[in-house]
């Protein structure tokens, strides 16, 4: 499979990572057209693909296009690239909030595929969730089922709407977890710890805790009962979360990310 990638940032080398390492496409077969210089000597020399500052060059020999630039730069892009692609090239964009009708529109396009990926995709840990255009076909649909399954797990939905509700909870969910995980580390260097040392015991605990929970069976409220002894440390811990009102924090958060993206569709 050619793959072209327009934008080689933090999700375009996680994506094109995840593909080398699984073996979906060898180095020579992606190109990836980014604007920054510096970036495209990065990802030449730590991947071995090809790039390019040229969106119409990038495209010219792939059978697949993902779109991996920030939601500020697509009208520029589209009105680039508008009746440049051939009918059976399959786009996939990553663009947070970019609708399928905004893609589709803008592209003047049919084949297109929306999805909302994550970081953790860099190490074949990722959460994608997408849908897809009814004119997409069985066999592009399997194309883009192979890409995101080498990313990690996949979901599909036929309703789009869920691509808005996907972003406020995988796609940025990691920067919840990092933002937790940033204050027990700071925790963990005032009680003492080295920094290598607060960064082992928050990552294993972070990692532990979230494959256990995947794999244990138990509801997230009885596992983490099984952690509070009565009476004991985790207790006070808990305490002070929900007096601090943690988990109305949480969700509200997550609707703050879920109105922005349904906002950036609109605009
Ligand atoms: N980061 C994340 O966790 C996730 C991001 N996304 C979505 O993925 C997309 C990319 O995000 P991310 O990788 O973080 O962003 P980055 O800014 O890291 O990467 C985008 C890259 O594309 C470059 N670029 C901009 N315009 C063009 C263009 N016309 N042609 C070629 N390259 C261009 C940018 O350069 P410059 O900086 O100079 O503009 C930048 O280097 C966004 O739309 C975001 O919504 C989705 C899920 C998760
Ligand atoms: O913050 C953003 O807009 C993008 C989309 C999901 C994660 N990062």
């Amino acid at each position: 499979m050619n793959i072209a990638f327009i934008g080689g940032g933090n999700m375009g080398e996680a994506i094109l990572g995840a593909l080398i390492q699984k073996n979906i496409c060898p180095p020579q077969n992606i190109t990836v057209s980014e604007i920054k210089a510096e970036r495209r000597t990065y990802l030449e020399t730590s991947y071995g693909i090809k790039t390019t500052a040229s969106n119409p060059d990038a495209i010219k020999s792939a059978e697949v296009v993902l779109l991996a630039i920030k939601p500020q730069n697509l009208p520029e892009l589209s009105a680039e690239l508008k009746g440049k692609l051939a009918d059976k090239q399959l786009v996939i964009s990553i663009i947070a909030g970019a609708t399928l009708s905004k893609l589709s529109g803008g592209l003047a396009h049919k084949a297109v595929v929306r999805v909302m990926p994550n970081t953790p995709a860099m190490i074949g840990m990722g959460m994608s969730v997408w849908t897809a255009l009814p004119s997409v076909s069985p066999a592009q649909k399997d194309q883009a089922k192979a890409i995101l399954s080498a990313m990690g797990k996949e979901i599909y939905t036929g309703k789009e709407t869920m691509l808005d509700a996907a972003t406020a909870i995988s796609g940025s969910g990691p920067a919840y977890f990092f933002l937790f995980m940033e204050g027990l580390e700071k925790a963990a260097l005032e009680m003492g710890f080295t920094p290598e040392e607060a960064s082992i015991l928050v990552s294993q605990t972070a990692a532990g805790s979230a494959i256990y929970a995947g794999k244990s069976g138990l509801a997230l409220t009885q596992l983490r009962k099984n952690v509070t002894s009565p009476g004991g440390t985790t207790a006070e811990a808990i305490k002070a979360f929900e007096e601090a009102g943690l988990e109305a924090t949480i969700i509200k958060a997550a609707k703050a990310a879920f109105n922005r993206s349904v906002e950036l569709g609109k605009g």
